[in-house]
């Protein structure tokens, strides 16, 4: 049905030029001989499976993993790592990446406590959920969901958050440390850990290799090539100011794209075998897909995939990794309590 509407609708215009996509949809375009000029591309060879890094896997073994040591802590100290998740306002994604991090929780056996604020909350109002947190002994993790609304400093408020009890690992204090060679921060940003457990849990070598990092966010570029330069990478960052990016970028043995641009990494950026890490989630309007819309990520995906040795889909490649890591820096924080160690000095 559709395709007769289409066929009816191309054969009516004069001039097929705009309408050779379409018309490679309907099986035999005799009605167009002017469009077998300009044929449309050939469908991208599907990407082997051997090249995929599986990251909704690797997630799941690694929330298994986790879950083992929360029986274990319970058995021990009878403890349970708890995390705080505040969210202000009502943003359609961020409510479903709260329910998702609260239901990871559960699988795990964590407890979690959730405070959901009206968008029109006060800074002052917001700083005091957070001080209460932080002043709660069950409370291992304290995560506030980004964005916040506009009229609320964001920085104000990462900062009100105790560094023991930070696992986003974005209070300064955690990024210096993070920067500063001879130091280690206590808790390592989850999006950015993520990417180098994958390539860890994937046996890519780092040491020595030349990384690409395609933006310079607090929360992933700028931890992602700090973290690749602690492995012994030689990295570059490249981003919105870089004049030649893609030529930058196809020098780089691993590319981790984290500009928040979809698809804008192409395949010809990607140097042959190189291992590609894609941070990127955004919606494409596609009205084949059921939501009339698609996720795909910063890079081009089958350009990259015809060219790297391995890369990661979105979703199911860092996504899951985000939250796996977020468990873990909760874990790490309620391991440290149990022991009662103080925080290293700072
Ligand atoms: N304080 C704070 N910490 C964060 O860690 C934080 C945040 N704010 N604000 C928003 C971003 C985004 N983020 C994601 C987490 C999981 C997936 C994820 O699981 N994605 C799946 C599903 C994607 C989907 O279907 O929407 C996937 O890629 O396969 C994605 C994105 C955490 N963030």
């Amino acid at each position: 049905m559709a395709f007769s509407c289409q066929r009816q609708a191309a054969a009516g215009r004069a001039a097929p030029r705009t309408s050779s996509r379409r018309v490679a949809a309907v099986p035999r375009p005799v009605v167009l001989a002017a469009a077998a000029a300009a044929p449309a591309a050939p469908a991208p060879t599907p990407v082997p499976p051997s090249k995929l890094i599986d990251g909704k896997a690797i997630a799941e073994t690694i929330r298994s993993e986790i879950a083992t040591e929360v029986a274990a802590m319970k058995q021990q100290y009878g403890l349970t790592p708890g995390l705080a998740v505040v969210l202000v306002g009502s943003r359609k994604d961020s409510e479903t990446y709260v329910r998702s991090k609260k239901k990871a929780c559960a699988e795990v056996g964590f407890d979690s406590y959730g405070t959901d604020l009206p968008a029109d909350v006060s800074e002052e109002e917001l700083l005091k959920v957070v001080e209460a947190y932080n002043a709660d002994p069950r409370v291992h993790g304290i995560l506030v969901q980004l964005p916040l609304p506009k009229h609320i400093s964001e920085k104000r408020i990462l900062d009100a958050i105790s560094i023991e009890k930070d696992v986003d690992g974005f209070h300064p204090l955690n990024m210096g440390c993070l920067a500063m060679r001879g130091r280690e921060p206590l808790f390592v940003p989850c999006t950015p850990k993520g990417c180098i457990e994958l390539l860890e849990r994937m046996n890519v070598p780092i040491a020595g290799r030349k990384a690409c990092v395609i933006g310079r966010s607090n929360i992933v570029g700028m931890p992602a090539a700090l973290l690749l330069q602690r492995r012994d990478a030689t990295v570059t960052m490249v981003h919105s100011k870089t004049p030649d990016a893609a030529r930058i970028c196809s020098e780089a043995d691993i590319v981790i794209a984290a500009c928040g641009v979809a698809e804008m990494v192409k395949g010809d950026w990607i140097k042959p075998g190189a291992v590609v890490i894609d941070v990127g989630i955004n919606a494409k309007d596609d009205p084949t897909a059921k939501k009339g819309y698609r996720l795909v990520g910063d890079v081009e995906f089958d350009g990259a995939a015809a060219r790297a040795s391995l890369i990661t889909p979105v979703p199911g490649g860092v996504g899951p990794m985000t939250i796996a890591m977020l468990l873990q820096n909760t874990l790490e924080s309620a391991r440290r309590a149990a022991k009662g160690e103080a925080a290293p000095a700072h």
